[in-house]
């Protein structure tokens, strides 16, 4: 009996070590003859036995490394992951970009990502992926097109002015110049501004429901830099069942996604009461329009309360920190540069008549200077993508392997993760020349001054990577270009903007954040009040 017992435990862990040992040789030979193991890879000294390349990506401030590899090993290179997984691909080649997004349901977002998403946001166009994706984006776009955005620039224009009074308030009570931090002037607009077209509620700046979503932000952005942050999304890329445990932090919904669903669920209420004030022109009434009309038609195409509900919840989240990071940056690189501050100030000064959405088009200046804050500080600074299916992925530069051979397309397997940068693919020097990292907005207004179109990505706007390209670029563009624009004219015609001595830091934290001495949320500039 007990030879038996022996035998059958031995013959186990044979047949264990058995398995073991062909799926390594497998994997092995496998990745010897994958092309994708011969790619330029980063220097060795930058990455750790157990974290790769990871954790320095993460510790570094925004797109630090990558930019730093990419002078190496080019467009397209692999890096160590985290946890010995399979090495990702940083892609800043444009075909390759373009060929990843445009195939936007074989290149989906990475697992790990979802319920985070889910827990934080819900499941709105975030969230979404293949049919859900198509179906939910369809039914959201009317609420983003160029008239529904026009119908917005009303609001916009009130809450940036709010924004004016605040800090002529705080000026004067400080004599006529402060060292102000001016991320706690520009985020509470842009989240008025998103509450208001949003849902039609007015956030207002000492709102409690607004104090409380600036705080849990902010409570995220510092927690987002720390070491859990880092692991966990690893963890669940490799453990993709630990969403299901018991966790409060991964089972309860996060403060804006719970504000937002009580506010418009009471609005729902509301609407379902009385429909017949459904009126408002806020994207949430337009939904609820366009849904409950096709509904009644018996047309499946409409949706859901809960979609409705959790979709206003992401355009809230995503919709407010995005836009007032690229002004906090742009403002920064205004005071860097004084002399394109008044350059733009100019500008603004000696238009004759009233600002308002037609008339903020014509500033040509404006204009560079918003299209040069959002190439250099583009608020989602990367994204990542996997791949569902093996493929072959076009290249615009060829590329030559470690064995000598030189490749045209990339060929890959499903599962590879890729990482596509879009702070790098603005600043690449390759195709924006040797002052890609310079805020030169005379590039836009000079013929020849911006690299041909073949180079670059497709963007909706001035073929930048900012708003991403392909069926998941960002819905909200026009929205956020009108705020970057607005908010810019009315600050800079009004006020001046000064560096101060501050070393002002850049880190992802989950979209591009300003840190001074690791403290999150603060861009501390000295402002003035202009003379006339
Ligand atoms: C200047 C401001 C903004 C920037 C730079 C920006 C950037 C981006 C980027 C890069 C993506 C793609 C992310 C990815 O797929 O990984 C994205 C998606 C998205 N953005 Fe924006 N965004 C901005 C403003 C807005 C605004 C104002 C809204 C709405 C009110 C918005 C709503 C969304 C939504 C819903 C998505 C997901 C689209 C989809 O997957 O179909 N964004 N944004």
């Amino acid at each position: 009996m007990e030879i038996t017992n022996y035998s059958s435990t031995t013959l186990l862990l044979y047949s264990l070590c058995f398995v073991i040992c062909v799926s390594s040789a497998s994997r092995y030979l496998s990745s010897r003859r994958s092309i994708v193991n011969k790619l330029p890879i980063a220097p060795a000294e930058d990455s750790s036995w157990i974290w790769g390349h990871e954790l320095n990506i993460f510790k570094g401030e925004v797109c630090e490394y990558y930019l730093r590899w990419a002078k190496t090993c080019g467009q397209v290179y692999r890096f160590k992951a985290a946890l010995f997984q399979r090495d990702a691909l940083l892609v800043v080649d444009n075909v390759a970009v373009a060929h990843i997004f445009q195939n936007a349901y074989s290149y989906v977002k990475a697992p790990a990502f979802r319920p985070i998403v889910k827990s934080f946001i819900g499941r709105g166009l975030v969230w979404a992926e293949d049919d859900e994706h198509r179906h939910q984006r369809k039914l959201v776009a009317p609420a983003f097109t160029l008239n529904a955005v026009k119908g917005m620039a009303d609001d916009v224009f009130e809450c940036a002015g709010k924004v004016v009074q605040k800090f002529q308030r705080d000026i004067d009570a400080q004599g006529g110049s402060a060292i102000l931090n001016v991320n706690e002037y520009i985020s509470p607009c842009t989240l008025e501004v998103v509450g208001r077209v949003g849902f039609g509620h007015d956030f207002g700046y000492d709102n409690e429901d607004a104090r409380a979503i600036r705080r849990s932000w902010q409570h995220d952005v510092v927690d987002g830099r720390k070491f859990p942050s880092f692991l966990l999304p690893i963890l669940i890329s490799i453990f993709p069942w630990i969403p299901k445990l018991p966790i409060p932090a991964l089972k309860n919904d996060g403060t804006i996604k719970a504000i937002t669903l009580r506010l418009s669920s009471n609005l729902l209420k509301e609407h379902v009461e009385n429909p017949n004030h459904l009126e408002g022109k806020d994207m949430f009434s337009l939904l609820v329009r366009e849904s409950w009309a096709k509904n009644k038609k018996g047309s499946g195409e409409y949706l859901t309360d809960s979609q409705l509900l959790e979709n206003i919840s992401t355009f809230l989240m995503v919709g407010h920190e995005t836009s007032s990071s690229v002004v906090h940056f742009t403002l920064l690189d205004l005071a860097k540069n004084p002399d394109k501050q008044a350059k733009l100030r100019d500008e603004l000064q000696k238009f004759e008549g009233e600002l308002d959405y037609e008339s903020i088009q014509k500033l040509p200046y404006l204009d560079a200077v918003a299209r040069e804050g959002l190439r250099l500080n583009p608020a989602a600074p990367r994204t990542e993508r996997v791949a569902t299916h093996d493929d072959v992925i076009p290249l615009r530069n060829p590329i030559k392997l470690s064995n000598g051979e030189v490749i045209t397309a990339l060929p890959v397997k499903a599962g590879q993760v890729f990482v596509l940068p879009f702070t790098v693919m603005n600043v690449n020097p390759d195709v924006w020349g040797p002052d890609a990292h310079e805020f030169k907005p005379e590039r836009w207004l000079t013929p020849g001054e911006t690299p041909p179109a073949e180079n670059l990505p497709h963007g909706p706007w001035s073929s930048l990577a900012t708003f991403c390209e392909g069926p998941r670029l960002c819905i909200g563009w026009r929205l956020g270009i009108l705020e970057v624009k607005v908010i810019l004219a009315l600050l800079i015609r009004s006020f001046e903007f000064h560096d101060t001595d501050a070393r002002i830091q850049r880190f992802i934290s989950p979209s591009l954040q300003p840190f001074v001495n690791g403290e999150a949320g603060q861009l501390p500039l000295k402002v003035t009040v202009t003379k006339h």
